[in-house]
C-alpha cells in the first residue's frame, strides 16, 4: 500500500493532508478545521506578525489553551518525513524556559506550527523600541538567566537552536523568558544553517556547519544586548560604537565598564551583577570557539556558582576581525 496520501475534508476550506507514516504522530497532530476555527478563520485581527518566514496568529482551542499558531509555506522539495519528526521530537522537549511546541498541522504546501501563547510578545520589542515599558534590570537578569538554562537543556538533549536571538526570546504572563524555535532550528530550506545577521557566529560564515560554541556566540551577542539595551550591530553610530563589542570594550578601556549599560536603567541597576553580565557576554563573542566557555559554565556564572576569569578589554581574540579592531588600537 505505501504511504497513502488521505486528503481530508477533500475541496472544503477545512482540507489538510495526511500520510499513513503520520499515524503514530497522531497526538501531535491538530486538525486544520481546529487551527481554523481557533483563529477564528485566521482573522487579520488575530494576527501577531509577519516574517520572511511565515505569519503567526493567535488562537484559542475549545479547550480555553490559548495557542500561537504559525503558518508555513513548504518548499516541493522538502523532506517532509524528516520535518515532521523533528517537529515530533522538539515537542517532546520539556523546559520552563521554552515556548512549548504542541503540534502541528499539514495542508497542500504548508505546514502549521502550533505553540503555546506568550501573551508579552518577544523581547525584541521591550529592549530596543522606546515606545515599548522597560524592563528594570532586575526583570532583565531574571530572563537572561531562564534562557540560559534552556540553551543548556538544549545542549544536554544534544539539540542546537542555531538562532539564539533577542526576536526569539518570548515572554510569558510572570515575565519569564521563553526561548522560541524558530526555522533555523529544523533547518529548513528556506532558513539554512545560519541563524540571523549580526548573531552569527564568524565561523559559521566560512564552515557552515552550526556548533553549541555558534549557539555561545550568539547568546553573547545578546548579553551585550541585554545590559546595552541596544542591538548588537547598529547603523548609523559612531564607529567605535558600531558594534556592541567595540563600544563595551572602548568603556572598558577607559575604566567605565559598567558605563556601556542601557541609559534607560537610569539608577535601576546592580553594578556588580551589570559588570559581569558584560564580561561574559564579551567572553562568549570570542573569535576564537575553543575560548568561548560552554552554556554549563556560562549558567555556573550567570548563577554566581563561579566567579569570571579576569579578561582585559585588549586580551587577544576578545574584539571583531579587521578592520574594526583597529579602532580599538
Ligand atoms: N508563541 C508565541 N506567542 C506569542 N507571540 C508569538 C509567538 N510566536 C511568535 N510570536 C510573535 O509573532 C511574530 C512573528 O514571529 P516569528 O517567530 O515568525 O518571527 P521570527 O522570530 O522573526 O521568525 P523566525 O524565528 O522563524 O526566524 C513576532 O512578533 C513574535 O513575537
Amino acid at each position: 500500500m505505501g504511504a497513502a496520501l488521505r486528503s481530508m475534508y477533500a475541496n472544503s476550506k477545512y482540507e489538510e493532508v495526511r500520510e499513513e507514516w503520520e499515524e503514530d504522530y497522531s497526538p501531535q497532530r491538530f486538525s486544520y478545521k481546529a487551527l481554523y476555527k481557533a483563529t477564528k478563520g485566521f482573522k487579520e485581527s488575530e494576527l501577531l506578525g509577519t516574517e520572511a518566514n511565515g505569519t503567526v496568529y493567535r488562537g484559542k482551542l475549545s479547550s480555553n489553551a490559548h495557542i500561537a499558531v504559525k503558518r508555513v509555506a513548504l518548499d516541493a522539495e522538502q523532506d517532509t518525513k524528516h520535518l515532521v519528526s523533528q517537529i515530533v521530537g522538539i515537542g517532546k522537549l520539556r523546559h520552563k524556559n521554552l515556548v512549548q511546541l504542541l503540534g502541528y498541522c499539514r495542508r497542500k504546501g504548508e505546514l502549521l506550527l502550533v505553540y503555546d501563547y506568550m501573551p508579552y510578545g518577544n523581547l525584541d520589542d521591550f529592549l530596543f523600541n522606546e515606545e515599548k515599558p522597560k524592563l528594570s534590570w532586575s526583570q532583565r537578569f531574571h530572563i537572561i538567566k531562564g534562557v540560559a538554562s534552556a540553551l543548556l537543556y538544549l545542549h544536554e538533549q544534544i539539540f542546537l537552536h542555531r538562532d539564539v536571538k533577542a526576536a526569539n526570546v518570548l515572554l510569558d504572563e510572570d515575565l519569564n523568558g521563553r526561548l522560541d524555535f524558530g526555522l533555523a532550528m529544523f533547518g529548513t530550506n528556506r532558513n539554512p544553517m545560519l541563524g540571523s545577521v549580526g548573531y552569527v557566529a564568524p565561523e559559521l560564515i566560512i564552515t557552515g556547519m552550526p556548533t553549541t560554541k555558534a549557539d555561545v556566540y550568539s547568546f553573547g551577542a545578546l548579553l551585550l544586548e541585554f545590559a546595552c539595551g541596544r542591538m548588537f550591530i547598529e547603523h548609523p553610530g559612531k564607529p567605535e560604537e558600531f558594534n556592541l563589542i567595540s563600544w563595551v570594550c572602548q568603556c572598558s578601556k577607559r575604566g567605565n565598564l559598567v558605563g556601556a549599560r542601557d541609559a534607560r536603567l537610569e539608577g535601576d541597576y546592580v553594578s556588580k551583577e551589570i559588570e559581569m553580565v558584560l564580561k561574559l557576554g564579551l567572553l562568549c563573542v570570542q573569535y576564537n570557539p575553543e575560548d568561548r566557555p560552554s552554556m554549563a559554565q556560562v549558567v555556573s556564572y550567570l548563577e554566581g556558582k563561579d566567579v569570571l576569569p579576569e579578561m582585559p578589554p585588549d586580551t587577544p581574540g576578545i574584539s571583531i576581525p579587521t578592520p574594526y579592531h583597529e579602532v580599538l588600537a
